[in-house]
């Protein structure tokens, strides 16, 4: 299969040795009779590129909304740096440096570009209103500081010709772009990646996969992605955990996971031939989510309506 970009050698943390910055243990999430995750287990070292991949339903946004803690699990435990998150606040556990971009992006649409990075250095701010005008240095001094920190995100991502522009009126790539520069303004140590790709051509696949590895190799974030994308998923992920009816079946290294027999059977449905299982499995998952030669999603994938340039 056709390399997406020229991908430098992976950070390949060796996971069986490094003290794993997110540790999740035996998560089990019910609503009602549906059991979205059953005792999922995985953890993400500083740094890794971990990627979730799975069937429609099989429980993948689940997991980042127990990350994030918009759900609450009935089980297991989640701890960041070896603080627990289950239980916390959404807001809490974005103060203990998770960040989330989302798949419909999260911009105001009517505040420059700018705007939207200071607003996610928002947190982070000491000084309030009030405190702001008895101490006016202080706060001078801090307003400083993060408008660099940002300056530094739009500088690293390249959207200099776009810093004054309405997030509303951006290009569908540049946006997306801009949401991953939101979600980093906050100063993750840990960055959920919620289809970052989703609805892009070829070129802005192969720009945003260029701008994920280095947002690695220079801020040295962990990130955990969630992507339909198999070709970029298996380009950039260190790692890879497969799951189906929120199950955990496989978490491996992404060679090893696209060959996975029960990871073929997972998105197939069991209609896998002996020479299906003897091909990699990109391969055979671009049947299951098709682009064409432009590298744009099949013509009746819902999510190919508008955006992309
Ligand atoms: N708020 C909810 N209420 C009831 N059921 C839910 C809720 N959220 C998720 N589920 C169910 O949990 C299961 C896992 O859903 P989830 O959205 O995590 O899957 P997914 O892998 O992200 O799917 P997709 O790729 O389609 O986004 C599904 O059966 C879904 O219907």
């Amino acid at each position: 299969m056709e390399r997406l970009t020229e991908v430098p050698s992976r950070a390949s943390p060796d996971s069986a040795t490094a003290t794993p910055l997110l540790d999740v243990r035996d998560l089990t999430l019910r609503f009602g009779g549906v059991t979205a995750l059953d005792g999922v287990s995985f953890s993400v070292c500083g740094s890794e590129l971990f990627a979730v991949i799975g069937p429609n339903g099989a429980g993948k946004t689940s997991i980042f909304n127990c990350l994030n803690g918009v759900y609450r699990p009935q089980s297991g435990s989640i701890e960041l740096g070896g603080e627990s998150l289950v239980g916390r606040p959404p807001a809490a556990i974005a103060a203990l440096g998770v960040a989330r971009t989302f798949q419909n992006l999260g911009l105001f649409g009517h505040l420059s570009l700018v705007d939207n990075l200071m607003l996610g250095r928002h947190h982070l701010m000491r000084t309030g209103f009030l405190s702001g005008m008895v101490w006016w240095g202080r706060a001078r001094r801090e307003e400083i500081e993060h408008r660099a920190a940002v300056e530094e995100i739009i500088e690293l991502l390249e959207l200099e010709p776009y810093r004054a522009m309405p997030a509303g009126m951006l290009p569908y790539g540049v946006a997306k772009r801009a949401e991953l520069g939101r979600a980093l303004a906050m100063r993750p140590r840990l960055l959920l990646l919620d289809e970052p790709v989703a609805g892009m051509n070829l070129e802005e696949t192969e720009d945003m996969a260029r701008y994920l590895l280095e947002v690695r190799r220079d801020l040295g974030v962990a990130m955990i992605l969630v992507e339909h994308d198999m070709r970029l998923v298996m380009d950039l992920a260190d790692r890879v955990l497969a799951l189906d009816f929120g199950v955990a079946i496989a978490t491996g290294p992404p060679e090893r996971i696209q060959r996975d027999p029960k990871v073929i059977e997972a998105y197939l449905g069991g209609f896998v031939s002996d020479s299906a299982l003897s091909h990699a499995l990109p391969h055979t998952l671009s049947h299951a989510f098709p682009h064409d030669h432009e590298g744009r999603r099949g013509a009746g994938d819902p999510r190919d309506t508008g955006g992309a340039s």
